[in-house]
């Protein structure tokens, strides 16, 4: 297996580091790449206005997860915490060596851009680390010239007999971290980061950066959400809030608030059981017997209460992200419009949604006895106990409702 090793101190990660990773991946056909943080880099004094070691692994750790996933290449791409678990200055060569164990039949590629490759030799043990990775160059601004470039490969290679690949890339992103850190520090640049590693900073105030998090534009509440999920997850969150928009068009539910239950609804996703559980307890959610054995069914109650807690969302986003999952009697048209969106929208694909898709346009109480229905024989399908709620909710339509959904 080829490996790439992108170390670096990520303070923030920006799109730089992610255009010229995504483009070694491909120059040098690696089949896995890690992006190492560093605790403490060996060669340079941490900013005071910088993000603690633990801030900038999980940062790190949402572009790695974007990276594999807009590459295709999902699980191919992770942040490793193995220089966080070290005391000690954050040395390359004692990083490789710990791979190495990790790794034995491994071949490394250290990748790195002009800064680093033009001082690797000033490194502490360079000749070690020349003897476990290659290196793998790339420039970072436009004035670094190839022949530059060159000239360090050939000595590299005559002083240490290193394997040297300079990797071209297609579009030079010229940005620096301490260039990130000041555009964050007067507001701007977050379109220079991965959206979820810039809706981690506004959630968690680093840089400068002190949103009220109770106000958050449309696009600040999305990055703010999508840095809560894992990447494969955002296409489905960007359908579903599309598609709520749509129909709370056609049905004249509050379009905004449409937008922003979507956006929200499924924030609380990758919570497991214990975290779901401690924020029922938390927001005095009661649970009955079935959903305390359910982790699926616990997102919409606890992202219920991060959208109104932290984010301020009034008391309808609220409720409809509460019955997103299950439904329930009796619904408003923003909830039926949340639950359709988020049971139809675009990227589900499964027999029967185009009939939905058409229905929600025609009749929205049809569309909705239909998704409860088909929903309801799915789970039994799947011997999967149906909620009294989503019960409710069909029986509720069946009485009240259209008779016939075709
Ligand atoms: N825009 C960029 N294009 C290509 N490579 C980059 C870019 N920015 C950083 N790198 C490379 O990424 C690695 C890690 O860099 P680091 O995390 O220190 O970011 P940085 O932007 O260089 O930060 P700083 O502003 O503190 O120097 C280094 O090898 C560096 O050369
Ligand atoms: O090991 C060394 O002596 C050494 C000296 C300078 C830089 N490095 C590594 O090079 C990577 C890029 O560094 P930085 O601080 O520019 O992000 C990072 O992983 C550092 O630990 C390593």
């Amino acid at each position: 297996m080829k490996i790439g090793i992108y170390g670096g101190t990520f303070n923030p990660p920006h799109l730089g580091h992610m255009a010229a990773a995504q483009a070694a991946m491909a120059v040098l056909g690696l089949d896995k790449l890690f992006f190492i943080p560093a605790a403490l880099p060996p060669h340079k004094e941490l900013p005071a206005d910088g993000a603690g070691a633990e801030h900038r692994l999980a940062m790190t750790a949402l572009m790695a997860d974007g990276l594999g996933e807009s590459m295709g290449r999902r699980g191919d791409v992770e942040a490793l915490d193995i220089e966080l678990r070290r005391t000690g200055k954050s040395y390359t060569a004692d990083t490789l060596e710990e791979l190495r164990r990790r790794f034995p039949e491994d071949e490394f590629w250290l990748l790195m851009g002009t800064d680093m490759f033009l001082t690797i030799q000033n490194w502490y043990e360079p000749e070690e680390i020349m003897s476990l990775a290659g290196i793998a160059a790339f420039a970072r601004t436009e004035s670094d010239s190839g022949e530059m470039l060159r000239k360090q490969a050939d000595y590299l290679s005559k002083t240490y007999q290193a394997r040297v690949q300079l990797v071209e890339l297609p579009r030079i992103t010229d940005l620096s971290s301490t260039q990130m850190r000041e555009l964050l520090e007067d507001g701007q640049g977050g379109d220079r980061l991965w959206p979820p590693v810039y809706g981690y900073i506004l959630r968690h105030g680093l840089y400068g950066e002190h949103p009220d998090l109770k106000h958050l534009n449309d696009a600040e509440l999305r990055c703010a959400s999508y840095s809560m999920i894992r990447a494969k997850r955002i296409p489905h969150v960007k359908g579903t809030e599309q598609t709520a928009v749509e129909l709370a068009e056609r049905w004249g539910a509050d379009v905004e608030k449409a937008r922003r239950a979507a956006i929200l609804h499924d924030c609380t996703k990758y919570l497991n059981m214990e975290e779901q559980l401690q924020l029922c307890r938390q927001y005095g959610i009661v649970l009955d017997d079935l959903e305390q054995k359910s982790v699926k069914l616990l997102h919409s109650k606890t992202g219920a209460a991060i959208a109104r807690d932290v984010y301020g969302a009034p008391d309808d986003i609220y409720w409809a992200i509460f019955w997103h999952t299950t439904g329930k009697a009796d619904m408003s048209t923003l909830e039926k419009v949340l639950y359709l969106a988020d049971y139809m929208e675009p990227t589900r694909d499964f027999p029967g949604v185009e009939e939905l898709r058409e229905l929600t346009h025609r009749d929205l109480d049809a569309a909705l006895r239909l998704g409860l229905e088909m929903s309801v024989e799915d789970l039994k399908e799947r011997g999967v106990p149906v909620h009294h709620n989503t019960m409710e909710a069909l029986n509720w339509i069946l009485e009240h409702g259209p008779r016939d959904p075709s």
